[in-house]
């Protein structure tokens, strides 16, 4: 480890390094320090971003009360022996494009911060952001080498946390109250499962007419369209950040938790080769388990329609690659 040991602690407990200290890569370092989760490598190929937003980072510990170390660098090696690998580099969208629009520009980025962060930490789990999400946790998977149930990527919780204060801001319920569930791909063609969202226990369809949970279904699809257009600079980081953090917090501390994420299937929903957005459990080991909803005819097929444009996509990276 290249680093001054007067900053770095020898016994560190925890160590998660995320590539691309972009919006989502440093705010996600902010809240992993400020949450005392873990120590945090933050890496990026501009020189001097990622280390002057560790500098900045670490002079807030004093007063975030927090006792993790964070460090920035341009440097492979400095992310030896992480546990856990968050991949945020690439370009985030712009108004107007898809997220498949970022295929070509983020596949090659994926595929090398994946081979050169397994070099560095090969018993981490790799958990992908970068957008179009599904190709490219399945790029990450291939590149690396890992073992598929250690490669995981951040889609269905961010959807599902959507949905979720969506449906809370319609019902003027307070957001923690609602339970909300996204399957399928990170894109246009997502699945809201609106027969698994529910308020303090009672199911939506109690509480709300057809039409206005479509409204809420088709908003939630364009969610992240909504910002982009909104900040014309690039995509939402907020609650990307927040989510992945989320799912760092159960990978390391081994807390199984189910949620949305998308994990490699190898038959289960009928799919087959394909990294797309269900229900898993996640811990130490990464996915521990995928859970097999018994969906109705039209979720199944919804979720298929979903599947072939990631398949297609898959195709499309191979023939890049
Ligand atoms: N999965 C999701 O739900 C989700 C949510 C939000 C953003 N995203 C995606 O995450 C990615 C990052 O978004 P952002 O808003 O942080 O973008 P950003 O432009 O703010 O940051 C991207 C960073 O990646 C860095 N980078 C580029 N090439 C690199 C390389 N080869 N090695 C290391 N770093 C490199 C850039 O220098 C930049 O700092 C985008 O693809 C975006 O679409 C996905
Ligand atoms: O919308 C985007 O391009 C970024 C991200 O995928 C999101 O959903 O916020």
């Amino acid at each position: 480890m290249i680093m001054p040991s007067s900053v770095w602690p020898n016994n560190s407990p925890a160590r998660v390094s995320i590539i691309g200290a972009g919006k989502v890569g440093s705010t996600l370092a902010q809240r992993i320090v400020e949450k005392n989760i873990a120590d945090v490598v933050l890496l990026d190929v501009v020189p001097g971003l990622a280390e002057g937003m560790a500098l900045d980072l670490m002079q807030a510990r004093g007063i975030e009360r927090c006792v993790r170390f964070v460090f920035g660098t341009n440097n492979y090696a400095d992310t030896a022996e992480s546990n856990v690998v968050v991949i945020a580099a690439g370009s985030p969208r712009k108004p107007g494009m898809s997220r498949d629009d970022l295929l070509q520009v983020n596949a090659k980025i994926v595929v090398e911060a994946a081979k050169k962060a397994n070099a560095h930490s090969p018993d981490a789990i790799l958990l992908v952001v970068t957008n179009p999400l599904d190709v490219m946790t399945y790029l990450a998977w291939q590149a690396s080498g890992l073992p598929s149930q250690r490669i995981v990527g951040m889609a269905g919780g961010l959807d599902s946390a959507r949905f979720q204060a969506f449906i809370a801001m319609e019902l003027g319920v307070p957001t923690v109250d609602v339970s909300a569930m996204v399957l399928g791909s990170h894109g246009d063609l997502m699945v809201p499962l609106t027969r698994y969202c529910t308020v303090s226990g009672i199911p939506i369809t109690e509480l709300m007419d057809n039409a206005t949970i479509e409204r809420l279904v088709e908003r939630t699809r364009n969610a992240g369209a909504e910002i982009v257009h909104l900040l014309q600079t690039g995509g939402a980081y907020f609650t990307p950040a927040a989510t992945t953090c989320l799912m760092v917090e159960s990978i390391l501390f081994n807390q199984s938790r189910f949620m949305p994420a998308s994990a490699y299937l190898q038959g289960e929903y009928g799919l087959k080769d394909i990294f797309i957005g269900v229900p898993c459990r996640l811990g130490s080991i990464g996915v521990e388990s995928v859970l097999e909803l018994n969906l109705t005819e039209t979720e199944r097929a919804a979720l298929h329609v979903s599947a072939q444009s990631v398949l297609k996509n898959i195709q499309r990276a191979k023939q890049l690659m």
